[in-house]
C-alpha cells in the first residue's frame, strides 16, 4: 500500500536575523508511522519541529499538517497534534489527577484522568505531585498530555533524554503502542540506537539541510554495501545489554 504523507515540509527557510537555521529542507512524514529528525546540536531539529506545531513563524516554505496549511489553518492544526510541554508548563501544587483535569479543560474535552494515567503505567501516582515523579514518570506523564486530545500526530523532542536504560526501553514501548493504535509520532533524539530500534524512517539534519531520509536499516545496509567496516570487531552483546540483564526490564521508578 502507498504510504500517505500526515505532513508535508517544501523548502522550509528558518533566519533569525542574519543566521540561516534552516535552508530550505523538504520532507514528508508518512501517516502511521515513527519519523526521526537526527542530527548535531544546532542542525535545526527543534525549530523546524516548532514551525511544524505553529508555535514559530517560518520565513517562507510550504507546510501541510493532515491536510491543512500553517498559514491558513493553524487553529485546525493545533486541534490536530499533540507537543510535549516543557516541565515549567505544569502547575507545581496539582497532583497528575488535576493536571489532566486542566488540559481536559484547555483542550474542551472530556476524558477520565484514570483512563489516560493508564494508557502512560501512571494509575498509582494519580495524587502524586509532577515534581515528586522520577525522571522516566515525568516523561511518561508529559506524554499522556500530549494524548489528551486524540492528536492525529505528536511530536517528542528529545523524550529519554537522561533517562536510565530500563525507562528508556520502557518508553520506547510505550511510543510504538501510540503509534501502533494509529498516531503518527515525530521524534527528535540524540541516541543512534533508539532512532534504530524505534524509527521507521529517519532524516539526518545538518547544518540547516537534509542530507538524507530513509529507513535505519537502508541506510546501514547502503554504508555497508559501501565497504564500511567497524574497526573492531562487535559483540553480540553490549554493556547495555549487561547492564539490562542484571537490573531487569521492569518499571524502576515506582
Ligand atoms: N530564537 C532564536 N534566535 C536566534 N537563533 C536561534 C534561536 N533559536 C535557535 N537558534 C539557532 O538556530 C540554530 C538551530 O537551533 P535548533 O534549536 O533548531 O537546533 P537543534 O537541531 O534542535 O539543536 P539541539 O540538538 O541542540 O536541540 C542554532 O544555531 C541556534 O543557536
Amino acid at each position: 500500500m502507498a504510504q500517505q504523507p500526515i505532513i508535508t515540509v517544501n523548502n522550509l527557510v528558518k533566519n533569525y536575523g542574519d543566521f540561516a537555521a534552516v535552508k530550505g529542507i523538504s520532507f514528508e512524514v508518512y501517516e502511521g508511522e515513527i519519523f526521526g529528525l537526527l542530527g548535531p546540536n544546532g542542525a535545526g531539529k527543534t525549530t523546524t519541529l516548532e514551525i511544524i506545531e505553529t508555535l514559530r513563524d517560518k520565513t517562507s516554505g510550504n507546510i501541510t499538517v493532515d491536510g491543512f496549511n500553517i498559514e491558513t489553518a493553524a487553529d485546525s492544526i493545533k486541534q490536530r497534534i499533540g507537543v510535549q510541554l516543557q516541565a515549567a508548563g505544569y502547575y507545581p501544587n496539582l497532583n497528575l489527577t488535576e493536571l489532566i483535569e486542566l488540559f481536559c479543560g484547555l483542550y474542551g474535552v472530556n476524558i477520565s484522568p484514570v483512563t489516560m494515567l493508564e494508557k502512560v503505567a501512571l494509575t498509582d501516582k494519580a495524587k502524586a505531585k509532577y515534581k515528586d515523579l522520577s525522571g522516566g514518570q515525568k516523561q511518561r506523564f508529559s506524554i499522556a498530555t500530549t494524548l489528551i486530545n486524540n492528536p492525529r500526530i505528536i511530536f517528542l523532542d528529545e523524550p529519554t533524554t537522561g533517562l536510565d536504560p530500563q525507562a528508556r526501553r520502557n518508553l520506547w514501548d510505550l511510543i510504538r503502542q501510540i503509534r501502533d493504535n494509529g498516531t503518527t509520532v515525530v521524534i527528535t533524539t540524540h541516541y543512534m540506537d533508539e532512532a534504530e530500534e524505534l524509527c521507521d524512517r529517519v532524516a539526518f539534519v545538518d547544518g540547516g539541510h537534509i542530507i538524507g531520509i530513509d529507513t535505519p536499516d537502508h541506510f546501514i545496509d547502503e554504508l555497508i554495501a559501501g565497504g564500511f567496516k567497524r574497526r573492531k570487531e562487535v559483540k553480540e552483546a553490549n554493556l547495555e545489554d549487561v547492564f539490562i540483564a542484571k537490573t531487569g526490564k521492569e518499571w524502576r521508578e515506582g
